[in-house]
């Protein structure tokens, strides 16, 4: 079975000697939620990048849905929502998210063959005024960006992620610049939509609680140079609301990942 997302062996090193990722390997079966964590610097962008096609590794072997993120993204396989949401301030909301929905036949074609699905699926229009107001935004749709609060703008980021209906998702800490209320909001909504469509997602975060929560699986990297020290899957059940993470097993995961996160921190070879 095509794994959704595969890194092998994977080494980046930017121009200036810095090693961002040595020998990663990860392996992220479709339809899973998988976050990446670590201190700053262990190359959790880098690796989103590479999946995304942005940057190209040195060494080892990087596909989605057994071809290159290059081939994954000329069929529109691959979404990415950055840390802030880069809207076109001129267009309002409806048209933000409905804009970069329209693909051509050609890469419809390439993608359902790619993703094992048929064409006529992969074209067809997802109803965006449903996912706007699945999204709390019904009452926004005519609005402009500038009209909107920062957690108003990143749902619409997320609703225009989904929006592609991609295969997998790539997601670099979008609720980073959001406050704490507005980000367990968006937490819900995000498993809501990615419960109903099913999509491969790569979750970059700082947070240990968003982590747990949201993940199938959380990988724990450590930098210098850049590298994953743990993976640890989330066995809790869904829907994972409040309730849940006031529960001792919920804890439980999360001094899981903080002991790895602790480790991670510690210098290579030190004693
Ligand atoms: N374009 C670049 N040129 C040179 N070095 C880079 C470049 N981009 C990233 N790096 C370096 O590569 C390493 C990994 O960076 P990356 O941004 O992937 O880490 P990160 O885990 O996402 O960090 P953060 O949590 O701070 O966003 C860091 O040491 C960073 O300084």
């Amino acid at each position: 079975m095509n794994a959704g997302v595969r890194l092998h062996g994977v080494r980046k090193t930017y121009g200036d000697g810095t090693v961002a990722l040595d020998d990663v390997s990860l392996s992220v079966p479709p339809g899973r939620f998988v976050s990446l964590i670590g201190p700053s610097g262990c190359g959790k962008s880098t690796l989103l990048r590479l999946v995304a096609g942005l940057e190209a590794q040195d060494h080892g072997q990087v596909s989605v849905h057994g071809v290159s993120p290059e081939d994954a993204c000329a069929a529109k396989l691959i979404g990415l929502v950055p840390q802030t949401p880069a809207l076109l301030p001129w267009l309002d909301v409806l048209r933000n998210v409905t804009l970069p929905r329209r693909m051509n036949r050609r890469a419809a074609a390439r993608r359902a063959e790619i993703a094992g699905v048929e064409a006529r699926a992969v074209l067809q229009e997802p109803d965006m005024l449903s996912l706007l107001a699945r999204a709390g935004l019904a009452e926004a749709v005519h609005r402009l960006p500038s009209q909107l609060s920062g957690g108003m703008q990143q749902r619409v980021a997320i609703v225009r992620a989904f929006g592609l209906r991609p295969d997998v998702l790539l997601m670099d800490e979008p609720f980073s610049a959001l406050d704490e209320f507005t980000r367990e909001a968006l937490q819900e909504q995000l498993l809501d939509l990615w419960d109903e469509l099913q999509t491969t997602v790569l979750f970059v975060t700082h947070s240990i609680q968003e982590a747990v929560r949201l993940s199938d699986t959380v990988v724990v990297m450590a930098p210098d140079p850049g590298r994953v020290v743990d993976v640890i899957d989330i066995d809790l059940p869904r829907p994972r609301g409040q309730q849940l993470l006031e529960q001792g097993r919920f804890h439980a995961y999360e001094d899981r990942v903080r002991n790895a996160l602790r480790g991670a921190w510690r210098v290579p070879g030190a004693a």
